[in-house]
């Protein structure tokens, strides 16, 4: 069998050739002795070159840092929020729930448009779009900043409040309903939107999905009863 040709591996050019010269012949110069001032004045502007060099490589990452940590806080925040709005997207809002219930009672509010179908029909979809904003402006405004707001649906919205009984759950879904049922949406609807609202309270250590079931079928029961409504669940 003949022997395989050997393959050049073309070497990585020495990117710091003329700094390693001048350290060699530094070294050179202080073992053997010869022209020291010429050796150090070459050593010394390799050195500053260096340093110059440095803190703008320096300079260059940190910026690459804090462009990527902010690149990946607006991922984060995108992958866990609605675009429209700003609430929690669902997946966030289930995260948020189990979280709150692994550690205690907690009480789900689900929310939903009344006849948002018309609103769609009548208006169109941008005003569509922003009734749905001004519904969960209106959540902010009530509930305050560090409320979990969720949308969990195309008009439907969610509340996450731990530590409730269901009378006080039942007491935060009438403040949400009567807010929103009082207040106008911008134009061209300028008039106000109502929402049914089921209420469940969970034990702690139940799961959002047993939560959201329960809340939705008292969102249904108050769709039914005429709307505009708050039911609690079972
Ligand atoms: N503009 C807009 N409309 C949406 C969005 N997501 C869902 N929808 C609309 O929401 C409407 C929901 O309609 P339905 O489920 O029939 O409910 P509804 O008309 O609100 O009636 P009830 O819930 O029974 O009171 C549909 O027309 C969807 O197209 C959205 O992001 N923007």
């Amino acid at each position: 069998m003949s022997a395989l040709p050997k393959i050049a591996v073309a070497e990585a050019p020495d990117l710091f050739g003329s700094e390693q010269a001048a350290l060699t012949a530094a070294r050179a110069v202080l073992a053997g002795g010869g022209d020291y001032q010429r050796a150090l004045g070459e050593l010394a502007g390799h050195y500053e070159r260096l340093l110059r060099e440095s803190r703008r490589l320096v300079q260059r990452s940190d910026r690459a840092e804090r462009s990527m940590n902010q690149l990946a806080s607006q991922l984060a925040y995108r992958a866990s929020h609605d675009a429209l709005t700003g609430a929690l997207n669902r997946a966030a809002v289930i995260e948020q729930a189990n979280r709150c219930l692994a550690k205690q009672d907690t009480v789900l509010v689900v929310l939903d448009i009344d006849h948002f179908k018309q609103v769609n029909d009548s208006f169109g979809h941008p005003a569509g779009d922003a009734v749905i904003q001004s519904v969960v402006r209106c959540l902010r405004q009530l509930l305050g900043a560090q409320a979990v707001i969720g949308r969990v649906g195309g008009e439907e919205f969610s509340v996450v409040w731990p530590g409730l009984d269901l009378q006080q759950g039942m007491q935060l879904g009438e403040r949400i309903r009567a807010a929103i049922a009082a207040g106008d949406c911008p134009p061209p609807l300028a008039r106000p939107v109502t929402v049914s609202v089921g209420v469940s309270w969970s034990a702690r250590g139940s799961t959002f999905e047993q939560a959201y079931s329960r809340a939705d079928q008292a969102l249904y029961r108050a769709k039914r009863g005429g709307r505009n409504a708050v039911c609690a669940a079972d």
